[in-house]
């Protein structure tokens, strides 16, 4: 096995070029010709060499080819004001013209994926003026509009609208179309669809079209100075040639590829300037590490195999599950409303079974949530549970990372690995997953010399919540017109099928941690991928908040305070397919402490309800395609966890 620690710990500091299969550090030379821009400096400083030399050697007069060294006398020569003077005539001609291309090419490229008639009016009008040379037209243009900054800066315009206008048109009509199904089934509004949704998705295809456009900007105002300016940098370079001044034509040209251009673009080698159109999109956009963005008009993914990509704070995923949409488009902060959550007692269950089977079936249709009492596992046993569960987190992090989760398995010990589709940013968390054929199957078992008794107190545990999941389940199998023991079966325990988890949370305490840090998740909003979920929680330790299906448009989420002798059940997505859609599973996150709650860590045990691998789904009105649970929970892991 490699380092556990390096295996388990995406986020370590260690890379791969630091290290070599051996362990041995690479050797200096090799690391410092792969640093970026050396190679590319080197190769320009050889050909610099060799021009001179040319130049020399053949002794090419200097109105055909200045050398080097003339051309870098013409620079000192002209005098740092009048080369400011013309770069910065140029860059307000471009960044102006610029400007204003993306101010109308944005809008018209909204109310042209809106409209299809503008769409089909006005695209072959914007052919014919792309396909136009400006310098064929800049004349004419110059000759209606007149002296000043005017022509120059409507020129900049027409060259960088036309990829503008098309690129975003592009990525917004490229959104999936289940993400538009999804947020019309919840009924948000055609403003809401475009800047939330559409825009968001459009967001690569936008910066690669601004990244072209910001060099024609400058071509554009370049070429507009050679026909009638008096100032700027195309106008230098055309008043040096006529005075046969070349190296100083040379120098202009040379200026404005060393100052214009950066400049406006925001970059200088590989150093990113503050205000780079690289970090605009890095922050509307950021990459992250397990997400795969295909370049605008690819696209990547294939079913059982999703790819994420996050804009805008909101996850766009391609992998065709629904649930995955749903996900997606509920990342913000939102806002909280009281809700009652539906309370069921279950004493006596087996002379009450009808009468609780109809109180959490309509608990499950209307809200998906519900806390149960006299549930039948003992408060002290729960209680010793969460004890054990921490001895496992206190244990130092070499111990811990001797089990760590392997890749799409929901087994093992995981830090802060879980990066939900809604939020792109890794839960504040770390956890340990108890499935039981896979923790013999891939060793996951802390040993006992490690943890001593932890294996055995925990599997006992797992057998007390797997009995409580099977009862509730029974009550929903009689009421869907299933026998009662359709679930157990499917979640049968004695199968090496078996894919029911057990889970130990820690959320990190939050005692005088930055106010940036609260900005974070400690669990990012999400639907439970299993049947249902058995939820264990501390009196005192908060933070779990829901947020109904038919509410989930307008973003208002209810907090779930843990209580003493309740236990928080939710369905998952598992049971809502199956159900076809009757029963709802409902979207929830963990948020972090007020400021007038309690810091400390919090801890939470919930058990999910998985049915085996081999256990096929489909709801009695075949809503949805057949699929194993075996695939079907693939799939949202993979979602979830970074690739390693
Ligand atoms: O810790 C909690 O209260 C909720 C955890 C949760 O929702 C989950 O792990 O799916
Ligand atoms: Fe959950």
């Amino acid at each position: 096995m490699t380092s556990p620690i390096t295996s388990a710990i995406s986020s370590s500091t260690v890379t791969r070029h630091d290290v070599v299969q051996s362990g041995k550090p690479v050797a200096p030379l090799k690391h410092v010709l792969t640093l970026p821009g050396i190679t590319t400096v080197a190769a320009l400083v050889g050909a610099v060499l060799l021009w001179e030399g040319a130049a020399w050697l053949l002794s090419i007069p200097t109105y055909l080819l200045p050398a080097p060294s003339a051309i870098l006398g013409s620079f000192s020569s002209i005098g740092f004001e009048r080369w400011a003077g013309h770069i910065a005539a140029t860059l307000r001609v471009a960044l102006i013209g610029y400007a204003m291309s993306i101010a109308i090419a944005i809008p018209l490229a909204v109310f042209m994926m809106r409209s299809p008639f503008l769409s089909r009016t006005l695209y072959p009008l914007l052919v014919v003026v792309q396909s136009t040379p400006v310098v064929a037209i800049a004349p004419i243009i110059i000759v209606v509009l007149g002296a000043g900054d005017a022509p120059r800066i409507v020129i900049a315009s027409l060259i960088t609208f036309f990829p503008i206008v098309v690129s975003t048109a592009t990525g917004l009509a490229a959104t999936p179309p289940e993400l538009i199904e999804l947020s019309r089934s919840l009924r948000a509004t055609g403003l809401r669809e475009i800047t939330q949704i559409r825009l968001p998705f459009a967001v690569p295809y936008i910066f690669s079209a601004l990244k072209i456009s910001i060099t024609l900007a400058v071509i554009g105002a370049v070429v507009a100075e050679f026909c009638a300016s008096e100032a700027g940098v195309g106008y230098f370079i055309q008043l040096s040639t006529s005075l046969f001044k070349l190296p100083q034509a040379w120098a202009g040209l040379l200026g404005a590829r060393r100052n214009v251009a950066p400049a406006v673009s925001g970059r200088r080698f590989d150093t990113e300037a503050p205000l780079s159109l690289e970090r605009a999109e890095k922050r509307l956009n950021p990459p992250r590490s397990r997400s795969s963005r295909a370049p605008p008009g690819h696209c990547s993914s294939t079913a059982g195999s999703p790819a994420l990509t996050q804009e805008n704070g909101m996850n766009i995923q391609t992998d065709t599950l629904a649930e995955l949409a749903k996900e997606a488009i509920i990342g913000g902060v939102g806002t909280t409303v009281d809700r009652e959550i539906p309370v069921i007692d279950l004493a006596d269950f087996d002379n009450r079974k009808h009468e609780i089977a109809d109180a959490l079936w309509q608990a499950s249709v209307e809200i998906g949530f519900f806390q149960v009492y006299n549930h039948g596992i003992d408060q002290d046993d729960i209680d010793a549970a969460f004890d054990t569960a921490w001895t496992f987190f206190e244990l130092p992090t070499e111990v811990k990372a001797k089990t760590p989760m392997p890749k799409g398995i929901n087994a093992g010990w995981e830090f802060k690995a879980q990066v939900r589709p809604s939020t792109g940013t890794p839960d504040n968390k770390e956890s340990f997953q108890i499935t039981r054929p896979d923790m013999i199957r891939l060793n996951l078992w802390p040993s006992e010399d490690d943890l001593p008794t932890f294996r055995d107190k925990m599997l006992r545990f797992e057998r007390q919540n797997w009995e409580l999941g099977m009862r509730i389940l029974s009550c929903f199998a009689l009421t869907m017109g299933f026998t009662e023991d359709f679930f157990t079966k499917a979640h049968d325990p004695s199968s090496d099928q078996y894919q029911s988890t057990l889970r130990l949370i820690h959320y990190m305490s939050m005692e005088g941690a930055k106010p940036e840090d609260f900005t974070s998740w400690r669990a990012g909003a999400h639907s439970d991928f299993d049947c249902l979920t058995i939820l264990h929680q501390k009196e005192g330790e908060g933070g779990l908040q829901v947020c109904p299906g038919k509410d989930a448009a307008l973003h208002e989420w209810t907090d779930v305070p843990p209580r003493k002798g309740y236990i928080t059940c939710n369905i998952g997505d598992m049971l809502m397919r199956w159900s076809d859609d009757q029963l709802q599973s409902t979207l929830h996150r963990v948020r972090m402490p007020r400021e007038d709650e309690y810091m400390g860590r919090r801890l939470s045990l919930p058990f999910f309800c998985q049915a085996n691998r081999d256990a096929i789904m489909q709801g009695p009105l075949g809503k949805y395609e057949a699929i194993t649970a075996g695939e079907y929970l693939t799939r949202r892991i993979n979602a979830n966890f970074a690739k390693k």
